[in-house]
């Protein structure tokens, strides 16, 4: 054999080998992860639904047409806290309704978003709060919780019921344009995601997309586009890209080029927005700016040097507002009237209280003819809508947040349709769960959950928003009027926001929890005054949950989101 032929067959030998070790390591890794680890599994001896090997319980933990009976099946089986399987056997995962477990969960260091579901979110959303764990985590929720204050959140409220306003306009033109009929369907999840994109637009960064009047705009398209790829589901080749992400730059799919294009859009008019915003603030000039990204950047002014959030920061929190608050939002309030259109007693009666409270607001205009609107918007060039509310309006707006009914009836949209279906945590080392109710394991009763670390807990937030042992037998009634005299077993020690599990709890609480209540009360009083609602002919809602649970309508799959409801203008 030629001489140069050695060091090639050398390193042949050598290639060969290395591949051989690390296929061996791999094998060694799922001998184990499916062999030798599942019987030290602590998870693996508390009760739970029954499996094949590589059976999978995802469908009824987490699709939201079957989660309702799979979940009262299995709390009757097995108590408050059972374990299921994910993607098998060797992958039980915890999930409890056990209110001192959850607390524990939500507020226990131990627990933290899988890096699989912060590397998901984070490329539609950037590195925002929503991917952080730890210091970072804190640091940022430090800077931006001025920005969410209840002052900031009334200094911006006039603009929920200007977008509101130009939203019932926009109808009532259509209603003109139908003459023949007094009655036309408007797909309200398509109206609500413009209205409420525009609402962050200018809440968030004083700046009017105005996507309601012009249905080309690029960014809400972008955005749309963005969303759209996510109504497939996570698939396959999804979970693949997460655990070898360098597949993304090397063969990237269609939907991940969508996503990266919608993406640099969106942060491109961040960027524009951020050097905008710190001008301003820089020079003192926009102090009396209200804006989230303003009081952002004041509250990361104030911080010392080397504590402040960087630009790029700063840009991954403005594509998590927008992405992340118009969304869901628009989601909830789609919800919120499907209910009203479905149950047309508890309609009559919510917009029973409106009118009381437009007369009072009206009555009070007589007096009060001077009053204007301080929201500190109107005095900026930018600021291409209408500010100026009459003061009628205005003291209806204020009286909006004080409705006991509409309070009810927001609080029951967002218990029965959550927009977030449910939220995982991973332990990051062993730990043991406190339970208020003792479950059985092997045949003995225990008060707490063994878990080690690596284990996945579901805390499912619709199961429980919707649980009949906490809210009664008619837990899953649209009944507005059981917030005026809660269960004492939801009074008691509730993990979440407002007595719902809807916005999470502990240190990854939802941040635009009093922003977006105010928002939805608004928008919904808003056009509960001008319009009635009923549902469309010949037509089933089915609810679809990736991320965000949305509405679809049963045949039309692929038409995406949607929400028709018939409208009719009110004399
Ligand atoms: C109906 C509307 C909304 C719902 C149902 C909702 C729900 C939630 C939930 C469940 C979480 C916690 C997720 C977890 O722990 O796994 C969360 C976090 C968060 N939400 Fe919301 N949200 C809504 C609207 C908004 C709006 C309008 C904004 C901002 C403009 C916002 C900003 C945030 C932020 C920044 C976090 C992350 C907090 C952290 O990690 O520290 N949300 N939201």
């Amino acid at each position: 054999m030629a001489t140069w032929v050695y060091p090639f067959l050398a390193f042949a030998k050598a290639f060969g080998l290395a591949i051989c070790l690390v296929l061996l390591r791999g094998l060694l890794w799922l001998v184990n992860l499916l062999v030798f680890a599942p019987p030290f599994d602590p998870l693996g001896k508390i009760p739970g639904p029954a499996g094949s090997f590589f059976e999978s319980h995802f469908e009824g933990a987490g699709n939201p047409q079957e989660s309702p009976k799979a979940y009262a099946a299995w709390r009757k089986a097995h108590g408050n806290t059972f374990r299921f399987q994910g993607f098998g056997k060797h992958d039980y995962r915890l999930m409890t309704f056990d209110f001192r477990a959850i607390a524990h969960i939500f507020t226990s260091t131990t627990y933290e978003k899988p890096w699989q579901t912060r590397s998901y979110l984070s490329r539609m959303i950037g590195n925002g709060i929503f991917s952080m764990e730890g210091h970072e985590h804190k640091v940022q929720r430090k800077v931006i919780s001025p920005a969410f204050s209840a002052q900031a959140v009334k200094g911006v409220s006039p603009i929920f019921a200007q977008k509101a306003d130009q939203l019932c306009d926009i109808w009532d033109s259509q209603v003109d344009a139908a003459s023949q009929s007094q009655n036309i369907v408007v797909n309200v999840a398509h109206w609500f995601s413009r209205t409420t994109f525009d609402i962050i637009g200018l809440s968030g960064f004083n700046y009017n997309f105005d996507s309601l009047a012009d249905e080309s705009e690029p960014i809400h398209l972008a955005f749309r586009r963005m969303f759209r790829t996510l109504d497939k589901g996570i698939g396959p080749r999804d979970i693949v890209e997460l655990y070898f992400p360098i597949l993304r730059t090397i063969w990237p799919s269609e939907d991940g080029k969508i996503i990266k294009q919608s993406l640099k859009e969106i942060e491109d008019v961040g960027q524009t927005f951020i050097s905008e915003k710190k001008a301003n603030v820089q020079v003192q000039q926009g102090s009396h700016q209200k804006d989230i990204l303003s009081l952002l950047i004041k509250s990361n002014l104030s911080l010392d040097s080397s504590a402040r959030l960087s630009d790029k920061d700063l840009l991954d929190q403005c594509t998590t507002f927008l992405l992340a608050g118009s969304d869901s939002s628009s989601v909830a309030m789609s919800w919120a009237l499907h209910l009203l259109a479905t149950h047309p007693d508890i309609q009559r009666r919510l917009y029973a209280e409106i009118q009381v409270s437009i007369k009072a607001s009206k009555n009070s205009e007589d007096y009060d003819s001077d009053a204007s609107d301080d929201s500190g918007f109107a005095e900026d060039p930018k600021f291409k809508h209408e500010a100026s509310i009459h003061s009628g309006r205005a003291s209806f707006i204020e009286a909006i947040q004080s409705m006991p009914y509409l309070d009810g009836v927001v609080r029951e949209a967002l218990r029965l349709y959550p927009p977030v279906h449910s939220t995982i945590r991973v332990a990051t080392q062993d730990d043991e769960i406190p339970l208020s109710e003792p479950i059985s394991v092997s045949g003995e009763f225990t008060t707490s959950v063994k878990i080690r670390k690596g284990s996945f807990i579901h805390i499912p937030i619709e199961g429980i928003n919707g649980c009949e042992a906490l809210w009664g037998a008619d837990a899953q009634e649209f009944n507005p009027l059981r917030w005026s005299k809660l269960p004492k077993a939801v009074t008691n020690g509730f993990p979440g926001l407002g007595s719902l599990m809807s916005f999470g709890y502990g240190p990854h609480a939802c941040l635009g929890f009093q922003f977006t209540a105010s928002e939805i009360k608004t928008v919904l009083a808003t056009v509960v005054s001008r319009f009635e609602f009923s549902p469309a002919d010949d037509v089933k809602i089915n609810k679809y949950n990736c991320i965000i649970t949305r509405p679809f309508v049963e045949g039309c799959w692929k038409d995406g989101a949607q929400l028709p409801l018939k409208i009719r203008r009110r004399n």
